[in-house]
This record gives C-alpha cells, sequence and structure tokens, in this order.
C-alpha cells in the first residue's frame, strides 16, 4: 500500500527515552531487599526491551549490590534518620556498589549519575536523601573495613568456619575470589570449528565465552553445539571415565549438565537420569532442563529420565521400569552447600546457614549409601560435589567407608578442587570401586 504521506515533509520523530539498565537493576534489587527472591528467577524476568547492553550493564550493578550486600548495608548504617523506601534503598545500594567499583576518582561522577536517576523513579524529597546521603556512604566506604567478614561482604560465621579449615591467608584469597565477577565458560560439544568468541582455556574442550555474543550463545545451546558449564564440571566426569557401551546412572541428574557431559564421553550406551519429582501443582523447569538436556546427547546413547526419590526406590523400581537394576558406574552429584560455586551463585552466601553443613552432610551419606546399591559388583561409583568444606567431602567418605555399604567399596582416587589453586570453582570428586 502506497504511504499517504509521501510527499508530505516526514513527522518529526519523538524519541523515546531508552530504557535503561541502571533503572532496570533497582527493580531488581528492590525486589530483592523487599521479598529475598532468588537472583537467578528474578534476573529471569528482566524487562523485555532492553538492549544487550543496558541488559548486561542491570545484571552487573545487581550482582555488584548482592555480591556486596552487608558491607553496602554496612555503609549505610546509621545515616538515615528514618528507614527509607525500598526502592530508595536500592538506589543506594546501586550508587554503594558503584562507588566501590569506581574508586574515589569516579566519587562526583557516581553520585550525580545516581541522584539523576533517583529523579526518575523517587520523589524529588527522595533524590535529595540520596544525594546527603551517597556523599557519607562515599567516605565510609573508601575506608578499608578491619575485618574480612566486612571486607568482603560474607557472613560473620562463614569466614570464621572457613578461618577454621583453611587459615586466614586461604580464607583472603576465596574471599577475594567470590567477589569477583564469573567468566562465563562453555564446553564445546560440536565438530564444526568453534567461534572466535569462544577463547581456549587450558582445560581441553573448555572455552571462555567473550562478552556481546549473549544471542549466538543462545543459539548454539539450543542446537546443542555447547553447553555453559564450569571446567570443574570435568572432574568428577575423568573420575568415573564412562565408556562407550556402559550402562550409568546419573543418580541426581537435573538440570543435566553431567548427563550430558556423560553421554557425550561414552557415545554409545545408556544414561539413566534420575532426579526427585517436582511438587504436586508445581513444574520444576529444571527436571524440564533435564528433560531438554537429554534429548542433545549423541543418538547412540539411549537416555531414559526417570523422577523419583533416589533413596525410597529399590532395584524392583528400576525393573519395572525395564531399567537395568544395577550399573556398570554410578554417579552421585550430590545437592551441598555450593561453597565451591559463589562467585557464580552469589546470593548462596546469604542463605546459607551454620547448621546446613550438618544437614547436607547427612543427606549425601543417605544418598551415598543408595547410588551404592545400584552399583553392579567390580563397578565404579563417584561421589561429587560442588563444595569446598571438608564436612561435605572428606566426612562423608570417611563415614560411608566406616558403613556397612561402605565396606564393600574401595576408594580408589579422589581430587578436591579449590579457586585459590585451581582457578575455576571448587569441587570434590571421589571414585571408589564396589568390590563386591
Ligand atoms: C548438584 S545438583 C545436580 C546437578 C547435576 N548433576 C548437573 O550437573 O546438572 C543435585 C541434584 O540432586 C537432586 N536431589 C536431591 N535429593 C534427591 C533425591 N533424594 N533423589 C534424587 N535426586 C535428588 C536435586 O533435585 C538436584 O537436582
Amino acid at each position: 500500500m502506497r504511504d499517504v504521506k509521501q510527499g508530505l515533509n516526514p513527522a518529526p520523530e519523538v524519541s523515546k527515552p531508552q530504557p535503561s539498565g541502571w533503572v532496570a537493576a533497582a527493580g531488581l534489587v528492590e525486589r530483592w531487599l523487599a521479598r529475598s527472591e532468588r537472583v537467578d528467577t528474578l534476573l529471569e524476568g528482566l524487562a523485555a526491551g532492553l538492549s544487550p547492553q543496558e541488559r548486561a550493564r542491570a545484571q552487573q550493578l545487581f550482582y555488584g549490590v548482592v555480591r556486596w550486600a552487608s558491607r553496602l548495608e554496612a555503609a549505610l548504617a546509621g545515616l538515615m534518620a528514618h528507614q527509607p523506601r525500598t526502592k530508595v534503598k536500592a538506589v543506594l545500594m546501586i550508587a554503594g556498589f558503584e562507588l566501590l567499583e569506581g574508586g574515589p576518582d569516579l566519587t562526583a561522577k557516581v553520585i550525580h549519575h545516581a541522584v539523576e536517576r533517583a529523579k526518575s523513579v523517587t520523589s524529588p524529597k527522595e533524590a535529595r536523601l540520596v544525594n546527603a546521603v551517597a556523599r557519607k556512604m562515599a567516605d565510609r566506604l573508601t575506608v578499608s573495613p578491619a575485618d574480612l567478614a566486612t571486607e568482603f561482604a560474607h557472613p560473620e560465621w562463614l569466614v570464621n568456619r572457613w578461618t577454621r579449615q583453611f587459615g586466614l591467608e586461604t580464607t583472603r584469597k576465596l574471599l577475594e575470589w567470590n567477589q569477583q565477577p564469573a567468566p562465563v565458560y562453555a564446553r564445546w560439544r560440536s565438530d564444526a570449528p568453534v567461534p572466535a568468541f569462544l577463547a581456549p582455556t587450558q582445560w581441553a574442550g573448555f572455552y571462555e565465552v567473550k562478552a556481546g555474543h549473549w544471542d549466538e550463545i543462545r543459539k548454539l545451546a539450543t542446537e546443542g553445539a555447547l553447553y555453559l558449564q564450569d571446567p570443574s564440571t570435568r572432574l568428577c566426569i575423568g573420575l568415573l571415565a564412562p565408556v562407550a557401551g556402559e550402562s550409568i546412572l546419573d543418580a541426581c541428574a537435573a538440570p543435566g549438565g553431567k548427563s550430558l557431559f556423560i553421554a557425550d564421553t561414552m557415545k554409545t550406551g545408556k544414561v539413566v537420569a534420575l532426579d526427585e519429582p517436582a511438587a504436586p501443582g508445581k513444574p520444576d523447569p529444571r527436571l524440564q532442563r533435564l528433560k531438554e538436556n537429554l534429548s542433545r546427547a549423541p543418538h547412540g546413547v539411549n537416555v531414559a529420565m526417570v523422577e523419583a526419590d533416589l533413596a525410597k526406590v529399590n532395584t524392583v523400581f528400576y525393573r519395572n521400569l525395564s531399567l537395568p537394576e544395577s550399573y556398570d558406574a554410578v554417579l552421585l552429584d550430590a545437592p551441598c552447600s555450593n561453597t565451591g560455586v559463589m562467585r557464580h551463585r552469589i546470593d548462596v552466601k546469604w542463605r546459607l546457614q551454620d547448621g546446613d553443613f550438618a544437614r547436607h552432610a547427612q543427606q549425601q551419606l543417605s544418598l551415598l549409601h543408595a547410588a551404592a546399591r545400584l552399583v553392579r559388583p567390580g563397578g565404579r561409583l563417584v561421589y561429587s560435589t560442588c563444595s569446598v568444606d571438608a564436612d561435605e567431602n572428606d566426612g562423608v567418605i570417611k563415614a560411608f567407608l566406616a558403613s556397612r555399604v561402605g565396606s564393600r567399596a574401595k576408594l580408589v582416587r579422589s581430587v578436591q578442587a579449590y579457586p585459590w589453586t585451581d582457578g575455576h570453582d571448587g569441587a570434590g570428586a571421589f571414585l571408589f570401586e564396589m568390590v563386591s
């Protein structure tokens, strides 16, 4: 159809303000402060319509605030006569993170920017409050706190626990590590040439994703050419050493990163991926992702997904599903404290409690007993965690070996990765041979 306006002077374009990553981050921080929602859930809901750059900035600011939350709270403490609205506090915390990030040279610029942004999301009076408070905060944030917990924004009990386990110097290294933005790594699965935006790493098959290629990465992940995964995941798969033609049970499989890794390594055989069923009426996105990931396994690998509680099923259960009743190898990638992956999972430290370690260790031991019963005589069992904590690694292994089921197991090899020595996520992996 002909444009009826043709020949006329074009109407002047009204330039729409571009959605800002800063304002989007303020919204995310506000919700995080108000409702303690999980960071990844909040990010998934990030407003559409942001440019890739603004989306990246929103994520960077939001992550920065969550990572440094207690240090920012400490800098704000006592500066306001009344508790401000959560939105105002969110604005101040973002400004505080930018002050930490930019250092003293950028103080004036950061405060000016924060006040300008505050004008668009708060009242004029609140914007003036932001101006006054951010200046005082800047003074406080330039002084290095005396204690590690405040300096690196971690719960004090956790810093004390690590200091007891690793000593002061190593704890400082772990804290420094956790506060750094994490690189994104991909495991390349395709025979096609590796794209230039994936930089080789010292870990064969793993590449660091260069910034600004999110759309390409998403497409390649959907096609199955790559899987976003930390190089530390190779450790338990290396110990498991899947062989073509075997039947392998991945006993805690969702979302399926390691099931896929096992399938890629064996190329032919059978992988049974088991994980807990979703609560009734509450679809679990992790199980959906497990299903999708299994659908990308090599054609030669026969995959099956099972929703069940590992600790409650017996061999009859598998027989009834026409699945093997015992396996050449079983991987138990157990639920854990995630203390090895805190650089990625930035809000874990705020949820974790001291008593969680004993609770995890108890569950890990019971799952290990259940997993061991499913290994054929002479077969392999690998226990793995993404924890750096001794209670969840050596502690569980010791208790397992001392148990009746464990007396049938021979510890063959183990590896413990620590971020401060290995340069990637922390992980523990233990290989057993089941002797009878
Ligand atoms: C560390 S995650 C597994 C990650 C997975 N291996 C991967 O690489 O993608 C631990 C998993 O154990 C599952 N889980 C916890 N208790 C379980 C149980 N009793 N039976 C089966 N799965 C369980 C959780 O649902 C969670 O998905």
